[in-house]
């Protein structure tokens, strides 16, 4: 029998009706995914990052090809597939340990309640917001409230955690704090991770792989890096090193001279 990875994408495409007739957003993706590995997902403004994604998530349905995880057929939405979007979705009028618990009941039905408010805690911990447990959102910055989205994802022990630009509307250096964050909790955790991303160092920073998508339609897997560097990573000190600008130097390439942005390409 054929080998299959823990996420297997295998032979999918998407097309979408619209009012001018079909549009084909993707095609003949197949991808391979291991237990534990971070996989970046990188290409320009509308290649179809977030359509890849939402499949995965089972929030689309592919019109060609299967997504297997674990075994089993993806189909629809599941707490085994956590997701993470640019804007965090709190609930406003929560808490944030009452936001947190929310995605923990789901999960965890059986357990005694203090069992999972120790849980909670534990997850708002992972992500240094345990001092804020009381707090609403509206109290909380912007790169707060993704460590509490991120403690929540966390929290239902996803199979595959998913995240859409989770840093894409933070500043650089609450960016930075997030990505340092993300890879202690992927350290200790080791979940399995798609990430898309516009950021090339983020990229390299924070992946096992780079899965470098080229431009709509129709668009498809170009390029599949594997980033070598050592971990634990550090911004720092990994600057200097050939094989970190190796790796940036082979996205920068792929996106800026095989595959440009195709609004330039229109100007
Ligand atoms: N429901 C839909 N119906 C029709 N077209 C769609 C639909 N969803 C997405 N598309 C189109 O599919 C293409 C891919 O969209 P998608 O949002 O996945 O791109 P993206 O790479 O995530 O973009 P960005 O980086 O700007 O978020 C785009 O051309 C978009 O207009």
């Amino acid at each position: 029998m054929k080998h299959r990875s823990y996420l297997a994408l295998e032979g999918i495409g998407v097309t979408f009706p619209t009012p001018k007739g079909p549009f084909t957003a993707l095609r003949d993706i197949e991808l391979s995914i291991e237990k534990g590995e971070f996989v970046a997902l990188i290409g320009h403004s509308g290649c179809g990052k977030s359509t890849l994604l939402n499949i995965v998530a089972g929030l689309v349905k592919p019109s060609r090809g299967v997504v297997f995880l674990d075994g089993e057929v993806v189909d629809k939405p599941g707490p085994d597939r956590a997701v993470i979007f640019q804007d965090h979705s709190l609930l406003p009028w929560l808490t944030v340990e009452e936001n947190v618990r929310l995605a923990v009941d789901k999960v965890m039905g059986g357990k005694s309640r203090a069992e999972r408010r120790d849980w909670v805690l534990h997850n708002l911990e992972l992500v240094k917001m345990a001092h804020a447990a009381a707090k609403r959102p509206g109290e909380l910055s912007g790169g707060m409230k993704q460590r509490v989205g991120i403690a929540r994802a966390i929290s239902m022990s996803p199979r595959v955690l998913l995240m859409d630009e989770p840093f894409g509307a933070l500043d650089a250096l609450t960016r930075a704090s997030l990505q340092d964050s993300v890879m202690a909790i992927q350290a200790e955790l080791n979940n399995t991770v798609v990430m898309i991303t516009h950021d090339v160092d983020e990229a390299v920073l924070l992946a096992d792989r780079v899965v470098m998508m080229t431009n709509g339609p129709a668009a498809t897997i170009g390029e599949d890096l594997s980033v070598k560097l050592p971990r634990p990573r550090n911004r720092i000190e990994m600057a200097d090193t050939p094989d970190y600008n190796h790796a940036r130097h082979e996205i920068l390439h792929f996106l800026h001279q095989r595959y440009s942005n195709p609004v330039d390409k229109a100007a």
